[in-house]
Formats: structure tokens, sequence, C-alpha cells
């Protein structure tokens, strides 16, 4: 699919590690620009009835991926939306498929200290309840920043920045994308 068409969704797609401030971004984006507002680690939840560490206890990293894949799947599809994906959605190669046929998307990059500030009081990611958040943020960003990058229409820096500048950047960036859109 053409990057045109994927534009003219309508859809955002917001990409990018642990705490690098998806989820909080996406829902104040949404408001700004009138879209609405999924989480897909929300909908996930909401899907299975169970909160995500547990999902991760019973079913394992595996089987959270399966469900995760489900609603990239879906909520992809839809129009007019702000998505904030979780950090591993880019994993697989069908959810990079859909969120860069069918959307912008958002790379939102923070460093592995500003990453871990914003995590370490949090007990919601399994991934990081580790002896070394550091070490496994660090492996995660090797191994997922190129994949980040491989689906990103653009690369948004959150370190020392506050919410509502970062919500503005991505509002003004995406605006003069529009435009050229409709220049064409
Ligand atoms: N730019 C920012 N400045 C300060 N705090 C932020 C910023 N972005 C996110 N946060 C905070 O960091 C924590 C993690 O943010 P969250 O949106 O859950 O990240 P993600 O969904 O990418 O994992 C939250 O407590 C949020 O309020
Ligand atoms: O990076 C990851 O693999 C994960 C990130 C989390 O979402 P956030 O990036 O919104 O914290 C959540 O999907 C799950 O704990 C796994
Ligand atoms: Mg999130």
């Amino acid at each position: 699919m053409s990057q045109d068409t994927a534009f003219d969704r309508g859809n955002l797609f917001l990409v990018g590690p642990m705490g690098a401030g998806k989820t909080t971004i996406g829902r104040q984006l949404a408001e700004v620009l009138g879209k609405s507002f999924k989480d897909s680690d929300h909908e996930i939840v909401r899907r299975t009835g169970a909160r995500i560490p547990l999902i991760f206890e019973i079913e394992g990293e595996e089987g959270f991926r399966r469900r995760e894949q489900d609603v990239i799947d879906a909520l992809s599809a839809e129009k007019n939306l702000v998505l904030a994906t979780g950090g591993g959605a880019v994993l697989k190669p069908e959810n990079r498929a859909h969120l860069s046929g069918r959307g912008t998307v958002f790379y939102l990059f923070g460093s592995i200290d500003q990453l871990l500030r914003r995590t370490r009081r949090d007990r919601n990611r399994p991934l990081l309840q580790t002896d070394n958040p550091r070490a496994k943020l660090e492996a995660l960003m090797a191994e997922r920043d190129p994949l980040y990058r491989e689906v990103a229409d653009a690369v948004i820096y959150t370190d020392e920045r506050s919410v509502r500048s970062v919500v503005k950047e991505i509002v003004a960036r995406y605006r003069h994308m529009e435009k050229e859109r409709q220049a064409k």
C-alpha cells in the first residue's frame, strides 16, 4: 500500500520503548487533533479481562504477543485514530506492515536514563520487573530501535521535554505532512 493511502486514513500511530510516553502523549494528541484515542495495551486488557502482568504470568510473553497482534490488526484498520502501541508491537513483521501501511507513524525516542526514570515506580511492565532494568532496557533498545526506525515516518525526541511540548511538535509535523499531501 502506498504511503499516500496510509496518510489518508487519518491515523497516527505512536511507537517506541516503555516510558517514552506513548500512552500519555497519545491521549493528549488525540484531544488536540479531535481524533479518538486507543491504546493497544488497554484494548488487550479490556478484551482479556486480565491485567498485563497476569497475562504474562499465565500465557507468557508469547501469549501476550498473540493477543497484541490481534489488537493491532483490528485497531490499525480504524480511521481518524491516535493509537498508542506497546513497546514490543514492532517485533512482529505483520504489525510493522499494518502500522506503516495504515497510518502515519511517530517514533517517540527516549534515552535509557530517561526511560528508567519514567518507568521505575510502575509495576505494570513485567519485562522490567528484574534486578537490572537498565540492562533490560538497553538490550530491548538494541533489538528494537532499528524496527522503530523502519516503521517511523518521523522520530520525536522526548528527553527533558514536557508532554505539552512533545504533543505540540507532533501536531506541527503532522499538519505539515497534511499540507504537503494536499499540495500534490
Ligand atoms: N515528556 C514527558 N515528561 C515527563 N513525564 C512523562 C513524559 N512522557 C511520559 N511521562 C510520564 O512517564 C510515565 C510513562 O509514560 P507512558 O505514557 O506510560 O509511556 P509508554 O506508554 O510509552 O510506556 C508516566 O508516568 C507519564 O506521566
Ligand atoms: O516493551 C514491551 O515489550 C512492552 C511494553 C508495554 O507497553 P508500554 O510501552 O506502553 O509501556 C506493554 O505492552 C508490555 O508490558 C510489553
Ligand atoms: Mg503505554
